[in-house]
């Protein structure tokens, strides 16, 4: 901007300025309709990879388009949109479930087709899978060692079982002997980080509440992710030896939480047990399968290739990956060629819990799995490969789609501002809502207010947990799980949960007065919860001088002041203090010849405010741009 210029140069540095240069940067162009298929939450990189042009390239073409963006960043439609606009295509975005359909269409499996080709007469019976939840110290453990040794062929084997992430017992009922699945890992929090993961394996829980103790935070807690999964419950009511022991009680507690015993005219089996002493074990575990058979109809084709999920999994010094798999249907085989999440092999060989060796396991049998060439994640799923070698490629491009999946999550859960718009356009029925509280009563309060409000018949409300304390973890996952949004009245985040929530993408609202709670709610519900936005100012500039161009409009040569000067901001100018104009936006900004997305306090540039045109020596170019507005 300084010194005088011809003005064919001055004219030639504006055009540049105006029609963003890609670089000089080689990069395959579409035919501006050619179609790219990318996946929520995609990189550069994953684009480059789809049209086969180098990922530093596009970095170059999109920043002078005036975006800034590493390789490997996650970028949303829009931006891709404008970057693919420019080189010739049109993109595509895809869910998860879609790519991954296509990409096991490419290898030939196709489950859609197969679950809706499967015919009644393939279908059999298979045994129920069990987890075991319950508060602290109530005897989870204990009754699953006590479940155990209930089994024959454990007491053959000489009673030594081997921990493997899951067993199976045999129970004679009705004269039939019927096998049921234990989870061996008790808890709710294992559960989740499962159903987190997208595998749902539980069919049955079992809430353990000792007797002597009584409903308590985590056994609300286990039933509400219980009922949340849809799981059906049956009720252990433990440590009936124990004195002081008063079962009734527990049965008209839970009836508070919609379970409401048999024996009052519910659908909830409770039974009493002792599980130190082994006491009506039996009758637990028939409980069990009177509940499967009612409530579920599990079963499975055991005839075809399996599919499952590992459920645990280490590695071994001697046999290298071990996985625990659990067969949801079809029949594992040694020798077969499989993909646990992103790991791959071969079934080299199975074991059972007692450590015997198993050629073929069908639906709900938990087997141990040595073969895998690395270690999968629990809640991983696993399949059988047709070919050989596909496995691989498999594993290979889930593993990349699991990293797009993971940058993908941020985007994908929703929000209270969200859900209006999601519920406009008809995405969304019903609003999950986890409420923590400091206190009892307000959760009460709260929850009874917010399920009073009239929404109508197409919006459903529903709480799925609520409790008194900090937002744990276990919130967070519960509301990562099924989409929930976390209201916290007069609490804060328990100590490093907050990441965990930045991470997952989940909406966490902190409230001090019920009723703007409600409000927000209810708006949202009514389809009427817009963002609210508040102007942060970026930078100021000041004008030095104008380069005037009939044709293109006029370019400032100015001077940063204070902040910065970003290009695409909003922007206003001051003369004498008083705004002259408002609404105009920063269309392009140079230093010197070069085009900048942004410029620094104390630094030249020349900024272009497109249309507008009544610019003057030591007029003020302020820079702002609107930021959501933090609701308190
Ligand atoms: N008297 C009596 N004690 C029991 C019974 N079941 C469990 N206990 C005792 O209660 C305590 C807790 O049992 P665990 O099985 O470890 O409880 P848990 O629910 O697995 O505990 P966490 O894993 O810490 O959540 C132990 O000391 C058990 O011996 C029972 O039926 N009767």
């Amino acid at each position: 901007m300084r010194g005088r210029k011809s003005k064919r140069a001055k004219r030639q540095e504006f055009e540049a300025m105006q029609a963003p240069s890609l670089g000089g940067v080689q990069v395959p162009r579409g035919n501006g309709k050619t179609v790219v298929r990318l996946r929520h939450g995609s990189s550069l990189n994953d684009f480059a990879d789809k049209i086969d042009a180098n990922p530093a390239a596009l970095v170059t073409v999109l920043f002078h388009l005036g975006e800034m963006a590493t390789a490997t960043q996650s970028l949303d439609e829009d931006t891709f949109g404008t970057l693919a606009a420019e080189l010739g295509y049109v993109i595509e975005m895809v869910s998860a479930e879609e790519e991954d359909r296509e990409l096991l269409g490419a290898f030939d499996i196709d489950l859609e087709a197969e679950e809706a080709g499967e015919s009644d007469e393939d279908l059999a019976p298979r045994p129920p899978v069990v987890t075991v939840m319950g508060h602290v110290d109530h005897g989870k453990t204990k009754l699953l060692d006590a479940i155990r040794s209930t089994d024959v062929v454990a007491g053959e084997a000489g009673g030594i079982t081997q921990h493997i992430g899951a067993y199976q017992v045999v129970k004679e009922h009705e004269g039939v002997e019927r096998p049921i699945t234990f989870i061996d890992t008790p808890g709710h929090e294992a559960f989740t980080a499962m159903r987190a993961r997208g595998a749902q394996v539980t069919d049955i829980a079992i809430l353990v509440v000792a007797a002597d103790d009584g409903v308590m935070p985590q056994t609300i807690e286990a039933l509400n992710h219980a009922q949340a999964a849809n799981v059906p419950i049956v009720v252990a009511v433990n440590k009936v030896d124990k004195e002081g022991a008063n079962p009734a009680k527990i049965r008209q507690q839970l009836t508070e939480y919609n379970l409401v015993a048999e024996e009052y005219g519910g659908d909830t089996m409770f039974v009493d047990v002792s599980a130190k002493q082994g006491l009506h074990i039996d009758q637990l575990l028939e409980a069990v399968l009177l509940t499967a058979d009612a409530a579920l109809d599990l079963r499975a084709n055991p005839d075809k290739d399996a599919r499952g999920v590992a459920i645990e999994a280490n590695l071994d010094k001697g046999r290298g990956a071990v996985a625990t798999v659990l067969v949801q249907s079809g029949t594992l085989r040694v020798g077969d060629a499989i993909v646990a999440g992103t790991a791959y092999g071969r079934v080299r060989a199975m074991f059972d819990e007692h450590g015997e060796t198993v050629v073929e396991a069908g639906p709900s049998r938990p087997v141990q799995v040595l073969g895998l060439a690395s270690v999968p994640s629990a809640g991983a799923t696993l399949l059988v490969a047709p070919e050989e070698r596909t496995d691989r490629q498999i594993a290979e491009k889930r593993e990349a789609a699991e990293r797009a999946a993971l940058l993908a999550k941020r985007r994908k859960r929703i929000s209270l501002e969200d859900f209006t718009q999601a519920l406009a356009q008809g995405k969304v029925e019903t609003l999950n809502l986890v409420i923590k509280g400091d206190v009892s009563g307000a959760v009460e309060a709260l929850e009874d207010a917010l399920l009073k409000i009239d929404v109508g018949e197409e919006v459903d409300l529903r709480v799925i947990h609520r409790g008194v304390g900090a937002i744990t973890q276990n919130d967070v996952n519960l509301a990562t799980v099924d989409s929930a949004i976390i209201i916290g009245f007069n609490v804060k985040f328990a100590e490093r949960v907050e990441d965990l929530a930045d991470r997952e993408g989940v909406d966490v609202r902190f409230y001090s007065v019920i009723y703007q709670a409600i409000d927000d709610v209810e708006a949202a519900l009514k389809g009427m919860l817009k963002p609210e936005y508040e102007e942060a100012q970026l930078g100021t500039a000041e004008v030095r001088e104008v380069f005037r161009s009939s044709k293109f409009g006029n370019i400032a040569g100015s001077i940063v002041r204070s902040g910065e000067i970003r290009r695409n901001s909003k922007a206003r100018v001051l003369r004498g203090g008083k705004v002259i104009a408002d609404n105009l936006t920063i269309e392009s900004l140079k230093r010197f010849k070069d085009d900048a997305t942004e410029v620094r306090e104390g630094y030249e540039c020349g900024i272009g405010l497109g249309s507008y045109n009544d610019l003057q020596l030591e007029d003020v170019i302020e820079t702002f741009e609107m930021r959501e507005k933090p609701r308190v």
